[in-house]
């Protein structure tokens, strides 16, 4: 008598699937866009950032093996890919896993109308190419009305570092930038440059030094007034 052959399938579906499978699986059937520089706080449940980092961490230290790096009797990198772990998770991409910081509104009381500059405020990024680091300066540029809110100096370093520490391109950062300072502060006009070297370009590929990446986003009355774009840009030029 043949022993029937046993269906996988059920044993398949009680297989635990990892952490990072179920939150992919939860952002797609929820229709979310889940891109490098896309932020998910809003759909980690409890305790699963520790398990992501714990995931990340077991992951790295494959990637390390596949190196052929011994990272048993190596000293140097036995703790490594716990430390690329916490960086990424923790650290340098924080800003895709962590809820936006807290910003309070304030009314523009005295119904200020004129140009606002917040600047040089230094950002940190790497590439969603490579994952090579950018270090960079940003400049904002605020025209508020009556209507619009004012917010505390240190909340723009905040929300920009929130969005920096992903990775990005820098075309996509100005935009999300701008769009987010947008949201906040209702003005009616909104200007963001930013400047940034690009460590894929110096620390390896082309390994040119010298040069960096200067990209901007105008919105509003900086688009359709020329001079308040020339003042904006006066007060933001760099060395
Ligand atoms: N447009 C843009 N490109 C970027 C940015 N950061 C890095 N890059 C570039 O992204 C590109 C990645 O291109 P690929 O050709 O796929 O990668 P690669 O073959 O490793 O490129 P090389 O750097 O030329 O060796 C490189 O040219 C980088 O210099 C950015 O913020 N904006």
């Amino acid at each position: 008598m043949s022993t029937p052959m046993r269906d996988p399938a059920p044993l398949q579906r009680l297989a635990p699937i990892s952490v990072s499978q179920r939150v992919r699986e939860r952002l797609s059937s929820a229709g979310i866009r889940f891109h490098a520089n896309d932020n998910i706080a809003e759909y980690l449940k409890d305790g699963e950032l520790e398990a992501i980092e714990a995931e990340v961490a077991a992951k790295a230290q494959e990637m390390l093996r596949a190196l052929v790096i011994d990272t048993d009797n190596d000293h140097n990198t036995r703790d490594t890919a716990r430390r690329l772990a916490k960086m990424f998770v923790r650290e340098v991409f924080a800003g895709r896993f962590q809820a936006m910081p807290a910003v309070t509104e304030f009314p523009n009381a005295e119904r200020l109308n004129e140009l606002m500059i917040v600047g040089p405020l230094r950002v940190r990024s790497a590439c969603s190419h490579h994952l090579c680091p950018i270090m960079g300066r940003v400049w904002v540029g605020v025209l508020p009305d009556a209507d619009s809110n004012l917010i505390g100096l240190s909340k723009y370093a905040r929300l920009i570092n929130w969005i920096m520490r992903r990775p990005q391109i820098q075309e996509e950062a100005v935009v999300q930038i701008a769009d987010l300072l947008e949201q906040r502060l209702k003005p009616v006009g909104i200007a963001v440059v930013m400047e940034a070297d690009h460590y894929c370009m110096h620390w390896r590929g082309v390994e040119d030094d010298g040069a960096k990446m200067v990209n901007s986003v105008m919105r509003g009355r900086f688009l359709e007034d020329a001079a308040l774009r020339r003042e904006f840009l006066t007060f933001t030029k760099r060395d």
